[in-house]
């Protein structure tokens, strides 16, 4: 399954147009799609605003008509304003169907419950503000006064299909068929109460998702497709020796977060490298791993001999950081994770990344990201997390409410996480699985995306009787977690 934004999804139709498909043609496939959807009823009211959602119910509306329904359009506005696909269907419509223009006549109480379904085809997600007018007043007397279902076309009017909170109008649904892909705000599980249950439908045609920049929604099954079972002759060299350049004397607690999430994610053997302060308290947190003094320059010798390399986490912003973090840039021969402060500090020499000929996974939050990259409020997020990977040619992370991840050409939202999980420390222990995950082989997009999956569905299960989640407790439980996702455990 696919999600974007409103540009994405702007951008995914203009891309089907540039390939050879007309908006006529489209518009026909999206009521194909719906088709099912509203079949079961027979007394329908089609709501029809002036773009091309209005155009989806105005083509649906035919196709009903053509198979016995009583059908009724109710439209709004003038004719001049339709856009192109919206005019073709509305002149199709105006000899065959029963049309209530709204500005003459507006419909009572009465006239709506004639119908057992009302199909919202107003606006879809090119609704940029509250409905205002007559759209208002009939979202208002629909949302007080009508006993049947309500199905949105696309989006329901008047919700932001972005963030998935609505403006201050907006039609309640009992079900939304989205069109092509999820919107992002149906992410946020409180636009539930709005949409409805959420079907997706695809529209029947060779869909170019990923290529024209679409968002795949990596799940569950996803990653108990992508979890490698442990070998019966396996050894703890082969599942990877993993370096955590990690804490500062102002910061112990962070590297022993990472390094409990490359731990209990399956990584062989752990070595972290740190702060005497650190080492000193390794044994007694986390006696598994080993700890190796910090002194400087890192060598290119010393970086030798891993298969995964995590920097950043609790290292702290001193002068000394700053040498460390570029020695390790220039050094390293292992894939590499850069967290937390190593970004702030990467954040101030950019070109640091150009050099590099080892995989890079960077994991910001937003506002490490804002630090890397010219991001203008309101931008949209996933086509700025798209860019920057393909300019840096490195792998991205973007830490939020559903995860980004992308590399440039493939983009995926994160299925798993919740807002139980806002605490701190809890980038450090996915900043470890994702290492752990580089250092037992996987692809690097693979370990991000599995890293991050397992990290989120891991806080799902603790978030069940939770109000937060701890990033130590998480961590405890990743092995639990994993067992439920590589055994195929239904819960
Ligand atoms: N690939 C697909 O899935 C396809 C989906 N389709 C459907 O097309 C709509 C999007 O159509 P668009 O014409 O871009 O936008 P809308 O119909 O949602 O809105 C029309 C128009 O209205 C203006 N507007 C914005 N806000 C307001 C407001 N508050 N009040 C009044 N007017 C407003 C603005 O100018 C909009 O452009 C999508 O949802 C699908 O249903 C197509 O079938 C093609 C293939
Ligand atoms: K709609």
């Amino acid at each position: 399954m696919y999600v974007g934004s409103q540009n994405q999804l702007k951008a995914y139709d203009a891309y089907l147009i540039e390939h050879g498909y007309t908006i006529e043609q489209l518009i026909d496939y999206a009521s194909d799609a719906l088709l099912k959807h509203i079949s079961s009823y027979q007394h329908i009211g089609i709501l029809v605003g002036p773009g091309n959602n209005g155009a989806d119910g105005l083509s649906l509306g035919l196709k009903l008509d053509e198979t016995g329904k009583d059908v009724c359009i109710y439209y709004i506005g003038d004719y001049s304003r339709f856009s192109q696909g919206n005019r073709y269907y509305f002149n199709q419509c105006l000899d065959q169907l029963r049309m209530i223009n709204l500005d003459e006549t507006f419909i009572d109480e009465k006239e709506l419950n004639r119908h057992d379904v009302i199909v919202d085809a107003f606006f879809g997600f090119g609704l940029n503000s509250a409905p205002r007018g007559l759209y208002k007043s009939v979202i208002d007397l629909i949302n007080l006064s009508y006993r049947g279902d309500v199905i949105a076309v696309d989006c329901p009017t008047g919700l932001n299909c972005n963030t998935g909170t609505p403006y201050s109008t907006v039609l309640f649904a009992q079900k939304t068929i989205a069109l092509s892909a999820l919107k992002e705000g149906f992410l946020n599980p409180e636009s539930q109460v709005f949409t409805g249950d959420v079907v997706v439908e695809e529209l029947a045609i060779d869909n170019p998702f990923m290529e024209a920049g679409l968002y795949a929604l990596f799940d569950k099954q996803d990653a108990q497709s992508m979890i490698k079972q442990r070998r019966y002759d396996g050894y703890k060299n082969m599942y990877g020796i993993d370096l955590l350049i990690c804490g500062s004397h102002q910061y112990r607690g962070a590297p022993i977060l990472s390094a409990k999430g490359a731990l209990y994610s399956g990584a062989g053997i752990i070595k972290v490298m740190s702060d005497e302060k650190v080492i000193d308290l390794l044994p007694l947190s986390l006696p598994e791993c080993i700890g190796i003094s910090r002194y400087k320059p890192i060598t290119k010798e010393e970086l030798q001999g891993y298969d995964a390399i995590l920097i950043g986490c609790g290292l702290s912003l001193e002068k000394e950081s700053y040498l460390l973090t570029s020695d390790v840039l220039v050094n390293a021969n292992s894939p590499l994770v850069i967290d937390a402060d190593a970004l702030t500090i990467l954040s101030t020499n950019m070109s640091l990344l150009k050099d590099i000929s080892v995989p890079v996974i960077l994991t910001p939050h937003i506002g490490e990201f804002k630090r890397m990259w010219p991001y203008e409020e309101g931008a949209d997020l996933m086509e700025e997390a798209t860019a920057f990977a393909k300019a840096y040619d490195v792998i991205l992370v973007l830490k939020g409410p559903h995860t980004i991840i992308t590399d440039g050409t493939e983009h995926y939202r994160i299925a798993s996480g919740n807002k139980a999980m806002a605490v701190g420390g809890m980038g450090d222990t996915l900043a470890g699985m994702i290492t752990s995950f580089l250092g037992q082989g996987y692809a690097p997009l693979s370990a991000a995306l599995l890293g991050t999956y397992i990290h989120g569905f891991t806080g799902d299960i603790l978030a069940r009787k939770r109000y937060t989640v701890m990033p130590e407790l998480l961590a405890e439980q990743i092995p639990c977690a994993m067992y439920i996702l590589s055994q195929k455990i239904e819960e």
